[in-house]
């Protein structure tokens, strides 16, 4: 692939999760690692962010690591400021309003203050590591005030910021604490990038409703003297290697024990990480209200839901531990049989390369989230399908990965009986139409890889260009086509 970058310029990508060689695969259960490593494997450059450590006496500078084309740059962060900063304002105030939680909303000065403040220690340790040329792309909630920060510090490089999780409409982001402080931080940028066109959209209609600067045409944007560009950018997987991943896996250990645990039975399958946001509550009741709704299934099918623990130290996280354990196992004891667990629910993180091989053998792909910036385990479920005989996708409305996988069983994951209805259908689809739906999303995958994204960003980013509109744009009619409504 090319470099999008001036020759005597490296890209420096900051993000609060970076996954360093030392550590074993299982650190990267999030799509963002599991997105950018793949993104600076292949344009090599300076990758900066948190070391993973918090302590009691903080070093200014950060620790080197070179690791091939990558040079890691991490910093370790004050116990306290880090409790502040990502258990308080990242995953109690941002996370759950950009997923549309009022309800969850925690404000409390001291953390939105210890945001602040990590933002600004951590510009102060990335200055000096930058030369004059490099691009610089910030990553995610966590960062939104560095590119500030930065410029206080007298960078006049170009700075793009991606955000990972979906942006909410003007009514809910205003709930934010320092929302104007948070509006400000965003103007700093050259680009702002989302994985959609609807959260590109709210975030315009927040600027204009703030009376933050206006829209000057070519997709621009200017604020005060500055202009700045906002685009979508959804991303992608390398589809046809995690295919091969998913065909090879056939051999490994785990998908081997797991073929021959279920004896005849259908696999349906659920991976996310422990968070409200992925609906995982909700669908366990549609998987139950399927069974109760659909008694030829009984001992016909298992449900499997790998879910790695995460974010344990935020309260609503912790919580959320103890009722799902407590609800997968009420459900187990109401429908089981002496020789039948319906569900079976792990908190192990599993490696890619299983991962790959458990979702080929699954039938049904269970991603049902309430709120989603894109979710690359749909993407993922459907790279691994066996093209002679796919599994089905079923697919939430409200996941940023329904706009390119609309062939997909698309369903209203708060809707118990519908979502129900759509696991019964998929296990019954004949294999024509299986066929027809994942060809269709595995071509849309295939013309929307990492690379594209990377590279349609940064390009963006580079250039100066408008963004060009992600596919996805225009084609809403038929993704409502098939959502799956209640009769009636
Ligand atoms: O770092 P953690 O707090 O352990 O959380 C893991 C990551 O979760 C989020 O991932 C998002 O990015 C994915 C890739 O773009 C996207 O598919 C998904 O919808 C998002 O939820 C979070 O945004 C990351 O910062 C975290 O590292
Ligand atoms: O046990 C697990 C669970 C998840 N993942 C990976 O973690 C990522 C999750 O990304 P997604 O965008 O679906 O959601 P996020 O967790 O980032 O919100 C995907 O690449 C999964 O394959 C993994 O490697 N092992």
């Amino acid at each position: 692939m090319e470099r999008p970058l001036g020759a005597s310029g490296r890209l420096v990508v900051i993000s609060n999760r970076v996954p360093l060689p030392a550590k074993d695969g299982n650190s990267s259960a999030g799509g963002l690692a599991v997105a950018l490593e793949a993104a600076l494997k292949q344009h090599g450059g300076l990758w900066f962010g948190w070391s993973g450590r918090t302590v009691d006496q903080v070093e200014n500078a950060p620790q080197i690591i070179e690791a091939g084309k990558i040079t890691f740059a991490v910093l370790d962060v004050h116990r306290k400021d880090f409790d502040l900063f990502y258990t308080g304002f990242a995953n109690r105030a941002l996370w759950p309003i950009c997923h549309y939680r009022l309800d969850l909303l925690q404000v409390d000065r001291s953390q939105t203050e210890g945001y602040f403040r990590v933002n600004r220690t951590f510009a102060e340790a990335l200055a000096p590591l930058l030369g004059p040329d490099d691009t610089i792309w910030i990553h995610d909630y966590h960062f939104i005030p560095l590119a500030a920060e930065l410029r206080r510090l007298g960078c006049r490089n170009r700075i793009g910021f991606f955000l990972h999780i979906p942006w909410p409409p003007s009514d809910i982001a205003s709930a934010l604490p320092a929302y104007g402080r948070l509006q400000n931080g965003f103007t700093a940028y050259d680009l702002v990038g989302f994985h959609t066109k609807q959260d590109a959209d709210n975030f315009r209609q927040c600027l204009l409703r703030e009376n933050l600067g206006f829209p000057v045409g070519d997709g621009e944007y200017q604020v005060g003297g500055h202009r700045f560009r906002i685009g979508a950018f959804p991303v992608g997987i390398d589809a046809d290697a995690f295919a091969e991943t998913a065909r090879a896996a056939e051999r490994n250990p785990t998908v081997r024990r797991m073929r021959e645990s279920m004896e005849k039975r259908r696999l349906i399958i659920g991976v996310d990480r422990l968070d409200y946001s992925k609906g995982i509550k909700e669908r366990i009741e549609s998987y139950s209200c399927f069974i109760r709704s659909n008694p030829q299934f009984r001992n016909k099918v298992v449900y499997l839901q790998v879910t790695p623990k995460s974010r344990s130290d935020v309260p609503e996280y912790k919580r959320m531990q103890h009722q799902i354990a407590e609800q997968a196992g009420w459900a187990n004891g109401n429908l089981g049989e002496v020789d039948w667990t319906p569900i079976r629910y792990i908190n192990k993180t599993i490696g890619h390369m299983a991962l790959a091989g458990l979702y080929r053998m699954a039938r049904v792909g269970l991603v049902t989230p309430l709120r989603d910036g894109m979710n690359l385990v749909a993407k993922e479920f459907v790279a691994a399908q066996d093209e002679n005989d796919p599994g089905v996708l079923i697919l939430s409305r409200f996941a940023g990965a329904m706009h390119e996988l609309d062939a997909a069983l698309l369903v209203n994951p708060y809707d118990t009986e519908t979502t129900a209805a759509a696991i019964a259908r998929a296990l019954e689809m004949p294999l024509e139409e299986r066929r027809e739906r994942w060809r269709t999303m595995m071509d849309r995958l295939r013309g929307n890889g990492i690379d594209d994204w990377c590279q349609g960003f940064l390009d963006v980013l580079t250039s100066g260009k408008s963004p060009v509109p992600p596919p996805q744009e225009g084609r809403h009619v038929s993704s409502r086509r098939r959502v799956a409504h209640a009769p009636g």
